[in-house]
């Protein structure tokens, strides 16, 4: 199957009532574990590629065309869609050239007037090329310059804006932050999110942030109208203590002592795992 863009499969899934896990893609490694969690539970998933990814991995068109490959060797018949993870306007319509089926455009960070024009263009370039686009209103925060954000929350009533434009899916925060929780989190904002749901129409949206949130949180944003959820640093810290354990066990030494693909080979089931772990608690196995 080739990649797909991800417009029908969030269409089922908010008809469903579950979410698409969304998993970043960081190496080689995993692309071949998300590939094999999704083809192995039957659950349709999009592969988030970031700025910096795009850069270590060799360009956006390499990673579609490892992608492609791996998916043809692997006989993966589910659903997948290659996606722009926050991407700049230029980093958009790289991605666009590079043969991305799905691409976020982040003007969050922008003037409102500045991000609702640069999506409507995105929107335009994509819809020609069948691309599915992610907005993206009220910026969701992170671990940035020494500073834990608490997590903000968007205005509704530019969420309505913006979902006018035509676009596919809709990040928009809701108190969720990137990277780790910190211990006095509040939580996620239930009534924010009923109210963007509101003002964006039947739009699905997607929940960043994904790691660390309470299940029932997951569950409660998903029952609420969020169809795909962002999924990074859990996944990173599954393939980073297992690949450690490894090597602090000694097996790094069995053999030849000296094989790279046997060193990262833990990381790999550990990162298949932990998506696994997502997609079940998303509600998305059997569902490609
Ligand atoms: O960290 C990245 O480069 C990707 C993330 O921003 C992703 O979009 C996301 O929301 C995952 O969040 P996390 O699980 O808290 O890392
Ligand atoms: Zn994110």
């Amino acid at each position: 199957m080739r990649l797909v863009n991800a417009k029908e499969m969030l269409r089922k899934a908010k008809e469903g009532h579950y979410a698409v896990g969304h998993f970043n893609l960081n190496n080689m490694e995993s692309v071949r574990a998300f590939l094999l969690a999704a083809q192995e539970t039957h659950s349709p998933i999009i592969l988030g590629v970031s700025g910096g990814t795009a850069k270590y991995m060799g360009g956006y068109r390499t990673i579609t065309d490892m992608v492609e490959d791996f998916m043809a060797y692997l006989d993966i018949t589910v659903p997948v869609a290659l996606h722009v993870d926050h991407g700049k306007y230029e980093e958009a319509l790289d991605a666009l050239n590079g043969g991305f089926s799905s691409v976020m455009f982040d003007g969050s960070k922008l003037p409102i007037e500045e991000n609702l024009e640069k999506t409507r263009h995105i929107v335009e370039l994509c819809r020609e090329k069948g691309v599915s686009v992610e907005a993206e209103v009220g910026c969701i925060g992170g671990q940035e310059d020494g500073h834990v954000a608490m997590g903000e929350c968007a205005d509704p009533a530019e969420c309505g804006q913006i979902a006018k434009l035509g676009i596919d899916m809709l990040a928009a925060g809701i108190g969720n932050i990137h990277g780790k929780y910190p211990a006095d989190w509040k939580g996620l904002n239930f009534e924010v999110l009923a109210a963007i749901q509101k003002a964006a129409g039947d739009i699905p949206l997607v929940l960043h942030g994904g790691s660390g949130i309470p299940d029932d949180m997951v569950r409660q944003a998903i029952s609420l109208g969020v169809c795909k959820v962002n999924v990074n640093t859990e996944c990173q810290i599954a393939f980073t203590e297992a690949t450690r354990k490894f090597i602090e066990d000694g097996r790094d030494l069995t053999g030849n002592g000296f094989t790279p693909r046997a060193l990262l080979a833990d990381g790999l089931v550990a990162t298949k795992e932990k998506c696994i772990e997502k997609m079940t608690l998303f509600g998305s196995l059997g569902k490609a």
